[in-house]
């Protein structure tokens, strides 16, 4: 069984322990084992990636580019192997694993670019004779904390900006899913980056994240993950003055009006509740539907949730892999508990499923006349579990929608432009989808929220220099 060890400084370096990385669709599946490091590794990463800053800040930014684009090269070659070992550790499909890391080898690339198209501004100064330009420099050493649901495309889309605009960077991937982190830190090793711009260090959160966001050596913190964790790390972040960047739950609305076409309707709401077996920050969990409508969409849905298929993540075949961890089946389960002493109805799903294979697999489900006071219309699950929420008419389904202290993706389906238009502007989330699946977004546009779900600004696309830099204002006298 093969160890993996951590990148500091360039060089592969031992764990204090190794941890095996277990597949979520059959547990008998071990594949392999990964460091885990203590705070002294931290501090060894974060002393490298001081002593890389000053060459890598100012370097060219031709060599950024170059190796961001063979790092962007490599992983596409790789798609479909990436994808499988992603499959294999996550749980989603092999499909959604080969596309997740189509998605990552397409961010290095566009950061590529990125770092190219950096600017700035010149002003004239309302003194005579006195010019005025505004730069970006890099913010320092970034430390990138990063979840589980995505394990390559979440790191490389913190890790990409951060070193196209010339940071340098200690990767701290989700304990659960490291081997996906450990092939891209191997793969960034070979790209020509020197040594210690780029360092990962595996491990627990408590031990390994904490230790980063205490560290005096590092000027800022991109997480992403639960809510809790986000709120106590920008807490930490702020009394030490670190920027910070958190993008984290969700309670996504997706709204159904009567004059949708029914057939979009169901099969966006099946796609963003239960696909990556629901384990998205932009899966929906709140289907709000008018009522003329609700009786054919129960129906409906109930109908296209028989036919998906759950089943091992690398079988052919497999519409929805298993839950990710025993931790996170277990949440989902209680929460199927909660609904129904609640008093929604389980209108299809829900149960724990054994299939040929130990692994951590249950039937998506839906609940019908559930309330929006309830807690499954109110906590976020992170499971291939959603409930509907019937209303009267548009004005009530956005009322609902914006009922919620997250903020991250809002859906409706409708033929009116009316509500469309009117909804596109009047919904409180960070991003807004017509007749698509709430889950399902670009990977060169910005990507955050509003209210609960984010705080600071946008990941992706040309918004992530807003993070990834620091303005300065400097004045000349001719
Ligand atoms: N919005 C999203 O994309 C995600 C949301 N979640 C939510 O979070 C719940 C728990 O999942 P977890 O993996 O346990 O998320 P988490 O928030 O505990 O972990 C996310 C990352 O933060 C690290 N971390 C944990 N504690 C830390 C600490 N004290 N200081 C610094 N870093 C720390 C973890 O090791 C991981 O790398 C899920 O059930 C789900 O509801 C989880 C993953 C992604
Ligand atoms: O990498 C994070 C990420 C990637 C994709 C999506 S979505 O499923 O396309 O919404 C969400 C987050």
């Amino acid at each position: 069984m093969q160890n993996h060890d951590n990148l500091i400084n360039g060089e592969w370096v031992a764990g204090q322990s190794y941890s095996p990385n277990l597949n979520p669709s059959n547990l008998a599946d071990v594949l392999g084992q990964y460091a885990q490091g203590d705070a002294a590794q931290v501090d060894a990463a974060v002393a490298a990636a001081t002593a890389a800053f000053p060459a890598w800040a100012t370097g060219s930014v031709q060599a950024r580019s170059d190796a961001l684009d063979k790092i962007g090269t490599e992983i596409l070659a790789r798609k479909e192997e990436l994808g499988t070992l992603l499959a294999r550790e996550e749980g989603k499909t092999r499909a959604e694993g080969i596309g997740e890391a189509t998605r990552a080898g397409h961010i290095f690339k566009f950061f590529a670019g990125e770092c190219l198209r950096l600017a700035g501004e010149t002003l004239p100064s309302v003194r005579p004779g006195i010019g005025v330009e505004i730069t970006r420099e890099p913010v320092g050493v970034v430390g990138l904390i990063t979840p589980w649901n995505f394990p390559i495309a979440i790191p490389a889309w913190k890790i990409a900006p951060a070193l196209a605009f010339g940071n340098c960077v200690v990767l701290k991937p989700a304990d659960l899913v490291p081997g996906c982190a450990w092939a891209l830190a191997e793969i960034i090793s070979r790209s020509g980056i020197p040594a210690g711009v780029f360092n990962l260090v595996m491990g627990r959160g408590s031990v390994i994240g904490n230790a980063l966001v205490g560290h005096a050596g590092i000027h800022a913190i991109s997480f992403t993950g639960s809510t809790g964790v986000g709120r106590s790390i920008a807490l930490e972040c702020v009394k030490s003055g670190k920027k910070v960047q958190l993008e984290m739950g969700g309670k996504n609305p997706q709204v159904v009006l009567d004059d949708a076409n029914l057939d979009q309707a169901v099969e966006l709401s099946v796609q963003s509740a239960f696909y990556s077996t629901g384990q998205r920050c932009t899966a929906s969990s709140r289907l709000i539907v008018t009522e003329g409508i609700y009786p054919k969409f129960i129906e409906a849905m109930k109908a296209r949730m028989a036919k998906i298929k759950v089943g091992d993540a690398l079988a052919q075949g497999t519409d929805i892999g298993p839950v990710s961890s025993q931790s996170q089946l277990d949440q989902d389960l209680e929460y199927i508990q909660i609904g129904k002493d609640e008093g929604a109805t389980l209108a299809a799903g829900g149960e724990r499923l054994k299939l040929s294979t130990d692994g951590f697999y249950m039937a998506p489900a839906l609940f019908s006349e559930s309330a929006k006071t309830m807690r499954i219309n109110k906590e976020e699950i992170f499971g291939p579990v959603a409930s509907v929420i019937r209303v009267k008419d548009y004005e009530e389904a956005l009322a609902t929608a914006n009922d919620t202290e997250f903020g991250l993706s809002a859906g409706i389906a409708t033929t009116s432009l009316k509500y469309a238009t009117h909804f596109k502007r009047h919904s409180q989330a960070g991003m807004v989808m017509v007749n698509l699946p709430t889950a399902g977004v670009d990977y060169h546009v910005p990507f955050g929220g509003r209210k609960g779900s984010s705080y600071g600004p946008r990941e992706q696309g040309k918004y992530a220099q807003e993070f990834f830099t620091t303005v300065k204002t400097a004045y000349t006298q001719a």
